[in-house]
């Protein structure tokens, strides 16, 4: 097979276009949507290997993915848009993340494009991203390309998944391309499919300069790298830009396109061309997402319509378990927003943790993806309190909160209201997990919206969940209870009133910030039962009995006790060797540094680690 994909680097792969002069009739801009793991970046290596801009012996899996972490775990994170050069035409292919976290960047990704290509693996079906990224992409008006992928799988069935594709889409079922990006089969037919379905892009040349931008990275040596998309006009080199959202003016250093590595395009970029540019600026937040570029000598009248800015659903303390470590994490904490516009944060501090950051997350995902970058890239070792969801606080006085922080929930009786934000979430199954998955939802306060089957055995559940309830471990159960078969979509639907306590955790009457938690009230009981024995588990005796209770405001809901201990390191120090008793205390003391003082209850720092960690981590949270 890998001598069929050689061959296919075939004389119709020499017509190559320059930028900035390309006949806008000649280009494609498309990109490739589908569930997780269903296979786009197995299908984008293939398209650079057959489309001739990979050359074979540099070719790697996952070429598009460029961070460590996305090769290791084998997910896409940031959207990637390369041009192929293919039969006297040029594609731009903008490969998306697939995880629900991610969602902004696909529907960014989604208005550069003319196109999509909804992949589906052969072997599994439709899944919830399947859908959730079809919508986004009906919504932009995309041509849509039905396509099902991983032909060459024993347990692939084209014939039933081409019948459930077409019947979402409304298509005939032998209008559903089958390949292989694996193997390489049926992927130049894709291409051929791609240039002559999908329309190509339009705009008025001798306008004044549009550009859409899609993304924008931080690169240390060349500083932030803006991709665009240009819709009317011509942006060239040297020239001075504006940024219409900001006002900002930069001049452009390098323009060009990415192909598969940066090229630049000493012509400019030209209406429909999908490329970057570089201006000299340091932050990110200097060229925003959404924005449009025009030339601050000829600038257009009215922006295009941008996107907007992603919300952090997801809150956690993040702590570094060394406190001196503080000023790093903050450097650290610097340098990854420079690339991930989505994170925010800002400095707390706990009675337990010391001096640390409130951070602000996409989801679990991007929570585990931020911490695993700050141990990894920066060193540093740290510690995360347990994630929280965005509450609004409505006073008896009229008073609005907005509590990101289980410390910043008003204690007292002078709370009206409590909202809490709630999803949307689809589900889809086998038909004989019904009843478990209702079961899961019914649990976690969960109202039916609907239930539809897409085929005989494979339904379609939707659900109002509140956010709160889906960021513990409630994809592990649902992935446990249906044996790995559903999958899970969520889209943020607005807020709704709830029952929900606060519940502290006293150490010998003293309440620990630290493992305070908001919670439905049904179920702080458990929770409270839960912590109290945990800790109990984890805290090593005192010479003191220590009491560990769980409570609502004045309120005790739970009470495990920790037996006094008079640990005596001088015990077995017969005689009067002073010397050797010195070393004993000393010793001693060096063992304390690694404690916590809550009152005064020495807690070792492991104990604070064991109790807030969640289960979950991205792996399980991915599929
Ligand atoms: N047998 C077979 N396996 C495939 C094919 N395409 C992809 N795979 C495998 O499926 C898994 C997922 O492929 P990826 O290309 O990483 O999937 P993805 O959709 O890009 O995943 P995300 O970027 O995380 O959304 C990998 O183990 C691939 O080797 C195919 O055509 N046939």
């Amino acid at each position: 097979m890998e001598d069929c994909l050689t061959s296919t680097l075939s004389k119709r792969t020499s017509v190559r276009t320059q930028p900035g002069q390309t006949d806008p009739a000649l280009i494609r801009n498309f990109c490739i949507i589908a569930h997780i793991d269903h296979g786009k970046s197995t299908l984008a290596d293939r398209m650079l290997q057959i489309t001739g801009v990979v050359e074979e012996r540099a070719m790697r899996a996952q070429y598009l993915d460029r961070m460590d972490i996305e090769r290791e775990r084998g997910i896409t994170i940031k959207s990637q848009a390369v041009r192929l050069p293919w039969d006297g035409h040029v594609l731009n292919m903008i490969d998306t993340p697939g995880h629900v976290d991610f969602t902004y960047e696909v529907s960014r990704s989604l208005q550069a494009c003319e196109g999509a290509i909804l992949l589906v693996d052969a072997a599994q079906g439709i899944e919830a991203q399947t859908l959730a990224n079809l919508y986004l992409a009906m919504n932009a008006d995309l041509h849509i390309i039905p396509v099902l992928n991983k032909i060459d799988l024993p347990a692939a069935q084209p014939e039933k998944f081409a019948e459930e594709l077409a019947g979402l889409i409304g298509c005939d079922p032998s209008d559903v391309l089958k390949v292989s990006g694996k193997t390489g089969e049926g992927v130049r037919e894709l291409l051929d499919h791609v240039v002559a379905t999908v329309p190509a892009p339009v705009g008025v040349a001798d306008a004044a300069a549009r550009a859409l931008i899609f993304d924008s990275v931080y690169d240390t040596y060349r500083g932030v790298v803006t991709y665009v998309r240009v819709v009317d006009g011509h942006l060239g080199k040297r020239e001075r830009i504006l940024m219409m959202s900001t006002n900002a003016t930069h001049e452009t250093l390098e323009i060009g396109v990415i192909s598969p590595e940066p090229k630049p395009a000493e012509l400019g970029l030209g209406v429909g061309e999908v490329g970057y540019l570089i201006t000299g600026v340091k932050d990110v937040r200097q060229s925003r997402v959404g924005d449009t570029v025009t030339s601050a000598g000829k600038p257009a009248q009215e922006m295009l319509a941008g996107y907007e800015h992603p919300k952090p659903m997801v809150f956690s303390g993040l702590y570094p378990i060394d406190g001196d470590e503080y000023p790093e994490l903050r450097e650290a904490l610097d340098k990854l927003q420079l690339n991930d516009a989505a994170l925010v944060y800002e400095p707390e501090t706990s009675a337990a943790l010391g001096f640390g950051f409130r951070v602000g997350f996409l989801g679990l995902l991007h929570m585990e993806i931020v911490r695993e970058r700050l141990e990894r890239e920066f060193g540093l070792s740290l510690i995360s309190t347990a994630p929280n969801v965005v509450y609004r606080v409505v006073m008896e006085d009229g008073k609005e909160l907005t509590v990101t922080n289980p410390s910043e929930f008003p204690t007292g009786g002078k709370i009206a209201q409590v909202f809490e934000p709630v999803t949307k979430s689809t589900i889809l199954a086998p038909a004989e997990f019904i009843g478990a998955i209702m079961e899961i939802c019914q649990g976690r306060r969960g109202q039916l919206l609907g239930m539809d089957y897409l085929s005989e055995d494979r339904v379609e559940i939707r659900y109002t969940l509140p956010l709160g309830e889906i960021i513990f471990d409630f994809f592990d159960q649902l992935k446990s209870r249906t044996r790995g078969y559903a999958s899970l979509d969520y889209e943020p639907a607005g807020e709704q009133e709830a029952d929900l306590v606060k519940v502290d955790i006293l150490l010998q009457g003293e309440a620990v910030d630290a493992f305070s938690a908001i919670v439905h009230k049904d179920k702080a009981y458990g929770y409270g039962v839960d912590m109290a024995k945990k800790l109990r588990e984890l805290i090593p005796r005192q010479q003191f009995e220590v009491p560990i209770q769980a409570a609502i405001g004045a309120r005790v809901i739970a009470r495990e006790n920790i037996r006094a201990i008079r640990k005596d390191v001088l015990a077995k120090c017969y005689g009067g060797d002073i010397s050797r008793k010195r070393k004993l205390l000393e010793k001693q003391k060096e063992g304390k540094k690694r404690m916590k003082m809550v009152g005064r209850v020495e807690v070792p720092q492991e104990a604070f680690v064991a109790a807030l960690s969640t289960d979950s981590s991205a792996d399980k949270t991915k599929k």
